[in-house]
């Protein structure tokens, strides 16, 4: 199973090896712009998943908040170390 590391390393390397049709990498040009609104997008998904919605949905809109905080992750040149030193 995926982890939040594992997914991390994967888009890492998509994004240095910019493989043909990414989307990670297609979201990732757009820039710092595109990704904020869609980590707003996606954080009021999973609050509305989380009011309404089944565990299995709100699990899902988690994940894809979690995908795009590590795209912005990314965008800014930050590792996963920046991020951990915080928590
Ligand atoms: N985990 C994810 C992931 N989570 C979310 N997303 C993106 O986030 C969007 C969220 O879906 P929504 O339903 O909220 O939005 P949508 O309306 O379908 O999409 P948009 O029109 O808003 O882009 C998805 O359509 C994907 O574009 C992801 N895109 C990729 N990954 C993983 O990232 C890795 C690299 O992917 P590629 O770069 O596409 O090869 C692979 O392991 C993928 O599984």
């Amino acid at each position: 199973m995926k982890t939040f590391d594992s997914l991390f390393a994967e888009l890492s390397e998509r994004v240095a090896a910019r493989p043909e049709g990414s989307g990670t990498v297609a979201a990732f040009d757009k820039g710092v712009h595109h990704l904020g609104k869609k980590v707003i997008e996606e954080a009021g998904e999973v609050w509305i998943a989380a009011e309404y919605q089944s565990d299995e949905e709100l699990a899902e809109e988690i994940s894809q908040l979690l995908y795009w905080t590590q795209v912005m992750m990314l965008k800014r040149g930050l590792g996963l170390d920046d991020v951990y030193r915080h928590l």
